[in-house]
């Protein structure tokens, strides 16, 4: 059951497992472990309810961006001066509410390579850390016939978290996105689904909505079915502060409960099993440095007693950054003309409302290309390829039938008549860290994300950019391109690179900040077992334990390392 108030919960607050953070990976293993009747589950999340918030389930973009405008929905994060960013300071979304990101991300759908996962497996020496097909695959809100849209045997329909093709199609846009793969297939290959190991080439896009509404870690995972479980209890508005109860055996530190903020009032929650810390990229290493676990040249001087010395927390952080651009087109089939008019905005709210149908079943991309930069490209006389493989993508173009692509944090520039690409890397080269400056667990960690920092990543930019503009000057495009929003054809590389740096932004993807390594290793903060290296009974499990960003979208991944992690609790203790 979800609890509002610590006053409301029937029992001690001693439990075999203290979750915290009721996000995308705390809820699935919370889910994973309370199918055991005999384990009790407490997740603590800081956040609000997802219940009833229309801009988390309405997938439509522009509620989308309604959830990321700082409210009590996020934490309302803002990074450091972003050199690599012009110094530019920005927003930083964090998702606070129940299901965590995946209850305000952009829900696509997108699990990275066979590749990126074996890189994991070699990096950590655990062969099991390979990919899962635990999504439940259903049929788009319009019901219309997928054949040649995806590749069924790569699908599992009997998991939790439902994923879908688009289920509104934009005609215009859909038949000349398909027909440039026919015109450009040595650029743009058709591949039938990118969520076979092997995403190269261009697809239709999958994404986390089922029946025409956001399929989250909350809705799905924490399902009526399954919330109802006597033995899970979810606490909502409890902030976790630290880690306390220190106690040592053999020489092995370990602690017995987590301390938490409710209306002012503080509480210990204890485990007699395990702590799992699933608070996210940043929420975690937040914690971990608060109760004495990180780099003691950081705590020392804020006066945090060191409990462990562990310099790997907050640092090599990663994010893929985000450029968008726009063509103006004179057909007028686009995401553009519902965010411009009330009646055809109002007409698609109400068809959604009666049916879960309509254009507001998408958020606004319906297609991806992942492609690879040239292996004789020049980056590489200076760059070792940081791709995990082949069939690894180094950049991505979203593409969307509306102006300025799926920005996340940002919104679409929404004028009529435009077709858009969110240009990212995808496997950056440039690091950043999570840090904190004060021993008040409330005051926020210090986020720098290091963005465009490496000469890598803005030339990758640089010909994402190029492959965009080839993309819209197909055959196909020429009656339909007016002609681009910005121009950034005719223009010195320098000049290009300073609107780069002026307008790109997080893909908020972040990973790395309690990196899971080999266990002989002496960087690294988790052991392929997600048990943090050096103290008893303490597991990591959300995005922050990948040690390298998958060149995709990371909730998949997190759907993985979550999954994972229940496995691996399950089998210590079942
Ligand atoms: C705006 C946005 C758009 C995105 N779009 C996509 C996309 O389209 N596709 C995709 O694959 N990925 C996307 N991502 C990334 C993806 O959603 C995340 O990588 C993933 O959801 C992270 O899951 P997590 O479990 O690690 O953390 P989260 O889902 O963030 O969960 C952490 C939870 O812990 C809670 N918490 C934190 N600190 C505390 C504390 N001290 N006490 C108690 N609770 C705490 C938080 O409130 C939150 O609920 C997007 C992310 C954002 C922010």
């Amino acid at each position: 059951k979800v609890y509002e108030s610590v006053a409301d919960l029937p029992k001690s607050l001693t439990y075999d497992f203290v979750i915290v953070g009721g996000g995308t990976a705390g809820n699935v293993v919370a889910n994973r472990l309370t199918e055991n009747p005999d384990f009790s589950v407490l997740v603590l999340e800081a956040g609000v309810s997802n219940e009833g918030v229309l801009d988390s389930i309405v997938p439509f973009s522009t509620f989308l961006v309604g959830l990321l405008e700082p409210n009590i929905f996020d934490w309302n994060y803002t990074t450091v001066p972003q050199t690599g960013l012009n110094g530019r300071v920005l927003p930083y979304a964090r998702a606070h509410m129940l299901g965590g990101c995946s209850s305000h991300n952009a829900m696509f759908y997108t699990r990275g390579t066979a590749d990126d996962f074996d890189r994991y497996a070699r990096l950590t020496g655990d062969a099991g850390w390979s990919w899962d097909n635990n999504e439940k695959f259903s049929p788009p809100a319009d019901h219309h016939d997928t054949k040649g849209q995806f590749d069924p045997t790569v699908h599992s329909t009997r998991g939790i978290t439902s994923v879908s093709l688009s289920g509104f199609q934009w005609p215009i846009f859909s038949h000349h996105v398909i027909q440039t793969t026919r015109e450009l297939p040595d650029v743009f290959p058709f591949n039938l689904d990118m969520n076979s190991g092997k995403p190269l080439g261009l697809g239709w896009l999958q994404s986390t909505i089922g029946g025409g509404m956001r399929s989250s870690s909350a809705t799905s995972y924490l399902a009526d079915e399954f919330v109802r479980r006597e033995n899970l209890h979810v606490l909502l508005h409890a902030q976790v502060l630290d880690l306390v109860n220190l106690s040592n055996t053999k020489g092995e530190a370990s602690f017995g409960g987590v301390r938490f903020l409710q209306d002012s009032r503080q509480f210990t929650a204890k485990a007699r099993k395990e702590i799992i810390l699933s608070a996210g990229a940043v929420g975690t290493p937040n914690i971990l440095m608060h109760s004495g676990i990180g780099d003691r040249n950081v705590l020392g001087p804020l006066g945090i007693r060191t409990v462990l010395h562990l310099p790997s927390v907050g640092q090599n952080i990663t994010d893929q950054p985000l450029f968008s651009v726009s063509w103006s087109v004179n057909f007028n089939q686009t995401l553009d003309s519902v965010n411009q008019n009330e009646t055809l905005f109002n007409e698609a709210f109400a068809q959604w409302n009666r049916s879960h149908t309509g254009p507001f079943v998408i958020e606004s991309a319906t297609h991806v290309a992942w492609l690879r930069l040239d292996s004789h490209s020049s980056i590489f006389e200076n760059h070792t390829d940081p791709s995990a493989g082949p069939h690894t993508p180094h950049i991505e173009l979203g593409l969307a039938p509306g102006g300025g692509g799926p920005v996340p944090g940002g919104g679409s520039a929404g004028v009529p008549g435009h077709v858009g690409a969110g240009l990212s890397v995808v496997t950056p080269l440039s690091r950043g860290s999570i840090t904190i400056n004060s021993s008040n667990p409330l005051d926020p960690p210090v986020i720098d994300i290091g963005l465009l920092e490496n000469d890598f990543d803005i030339f990758a930019m640089r010909e994402a950019l190029k492959r965009a503009q080839q993309f819209f000057g197909a055959p196909v495009w020429r009656d339909a391109i007016i002609g681009p929003t910005q121009d950034l054809e005719n223009i010195t590389t320098d000049a290009l690179d300073e609107i780069i740096r002026n307008a790109t932004i997080p893909s908020l993807h972040l990973v790395g900040s309690a990196a899971m390594s080999a266990r002989d290793a002496t960087h690294g903060v988790v052991n392929p077992d997600l048990l943090v290296k050096g103290i008893r009974g303490l597991r990591v499990i959300d995005a922050s334990v990948l040690p390298l960003i998958p060149s995709a979208h990371t909730q998949a991944a997190t759907y993985v390392v979550a999954e994972r992690g229940a496995d691996l609790i399950k089998q210590r203790w079942m």
